[in-house]
């Protein structure tokens, strides 16, 4: 029967062990005390796992570089069953690991992270006489589209070895990963940032033991494009997650929503002009695609160049939004339209549609650069820009701060407060 691991990749102990309890009764076998987690809090979290889950296998998770024989004795002796080493350690590292391993009756798993040909270091540590190799995309790696399936697939038709399968899992990629030979599924985001953690749980156990009789096909060609998978994302997050996951760049300053409760998510038309020049603005409407959104950097907050009837031509070509540094008019107009505006100011008075500017370059809008094609979602917190080269990514990571801001909400309802959720008080800053 296929294993299922729950990796806990938490830094706070309480909250792992509260999650391991639940994930067990969801249906995980084996517990993995994360790298994190030992980071954070050393061998005692294994010692704790060990005396709450004295039936379970536990795993440490200490992805050893370098004094394998020492870091082996300290996890086994602390009560794990199994600890990882690097497959990008030297052979001697590995074989003294064995020897320790061996010494200590536990079990070393290879984590072949970032390996350059994973195959061919798979045979390499097996010939050393390991008996658990780990398919394993790290977490950074995820977020830019890559997934542990593919190597999967070679590395079960070249070895015996017990495999383990790592990299951003969830049901539909267990059941994939337990067809395609994986021995051991090990899930972390998924299950772990859970506002239903036993329910996650339970959902990749009935994923994995359905391996059997589901179509790996059938499973496969229900994935989504990268691109509908963003925008997916996007629309689920907010900007602040957004924010966030850009470690606090990309929000646009001066510029809010006009309409309160509409949310936007599309790709820039960028427009930049002058001194409340509207010419280029309601030319860069027609050139639009539905969907789309006009950006526009005016350079003069006082006088308007975006109005109703630019608002009914928007509204007609099914734009998005619009968002522009600059001054708006014909509120009631616009807020009788509900389409998302948003602008740094609202005056009455227009300026000239003279045509001085340009569409489709480069543009600076709310003190951030804006480029044609990037994503910009807008909401009642404001307006953020992500660059269309990394938009993927930041999607997939604010995905990840809108799991923990759940999460915590969820702690909060049940008693906790903020700063005990997230051992503020241990974790301030000491020089
Ligand atoms: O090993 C892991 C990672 O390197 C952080 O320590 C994770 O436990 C492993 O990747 C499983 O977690 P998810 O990828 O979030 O499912």
């Amino acid at each position: 029967m296929v294993k299922i691991q729950v990796a806990l990749d938490v830094i706070e102990s309480d909250r792992a062990v509260k999650i391991a309890e639940e994930a067990v009764l969801g249906g995980a076998d084996w517990i993995e005390a994360g790298t994190p987690l030992i980071k954070s809090a050393g061998m005692d979290i294994i010692r704790r796992l060990r005396e709450t889950f004295p039936n379970n296998i536990i795993l440490a998770d200490m992805k050893t570089m370098d004094v394998g024989a020492a870091e082996v004795e300290m996890a086994a002796k602390s009560g794990a069953n199994v600890v990882t080493i690097l497959a990008a350690a030297d052979d001697a590292v590995i074989r003294d690991s064995l020897l320790s391993a061996k010494k200590y009756g536990v079990r070393i798993m290879v984590d072949l992270i970032s390996s350059p040909d994973p195959i061919a270091r798979a045979k390499e540590v097996e010939a050393l006489g390991i008996d658990l190799i780990n398919v394993h995309v790290g977490i950074d790696a995820q977020m830019t589209g890559e997934s542990p399936i593919e190597k999967l697939r070679k590395l079960a038709a070249e070895t015996d070895m017990e495999i383990a399968v790592a990299g951003g899992l969830n049901p539909e990629t267990a059941l994939i990963a337990a067809q395609t030979g994986a021995d051991i599924v090990i899930v972390g985001s998924y299950i772990i940032n859970s506002d239903n953690v036993k329910q996650s749980a339970a959902e990749i156990r009935k994923a994995v033991d359905s391996s059997e009789s589901g179509s790996i096909e059938s499973a496969e060609s229900n994935k989504k494009s990268k691109e509908e998978e963003m925008i997916e994302i996007f629309r689920k997050v907010s900007t602040s997650n957004i924010s966030d996951a850009m470690h606090r760049k990309g929000a646009m300053q001066g510029i809010s929503s006009k309409i309160p409760g509409k949310k936007i998510v599309g790709k820039a038309v960028t427009v930049r002009t002058f001194g409340g020049d509207w010419a280029k603005p309601v030319e860069a409407i027609d050139i639009s695609e539905p969907g789309d959104i006009v950006v526009i950097y005016n350079g003069d907050r006082d006088i308007a160049m975006w109005g109703g009837l630019a608002t009914l031509t928007a509204v007609n070509r099914k734009l998005e939004g619009v968002v522009v540094d600059g001054a708006i008019r014909d509120y009631d107009e616009i807020r009788q339209s509900d389409f998302p505006v948003f602008a740094a100011n609202i005056v009455p008075n227009a300026g000239d549609p003279k045509g001085l500017g340009e569409i489709n370059v480069e543009i600076v809008c709310g003190n951030q650069t804006v480029n044609p094609g990037d994503y910009i979602v807008g909401d009642d917190s404001g307006v953020v820009v992500v660059p269309k080269d990394r938009a993927y990514e930041i999607a997939r990571r604010s995905e990840e701060v809108w799991k923990r801001e759940k999460r915590l909400f969820d702690e909060i309802n049940n008693g906790k407060t903020l700063a005990g959720a997230l051992e503020l008080l241990k974790w301030e800053t000491r020089k």
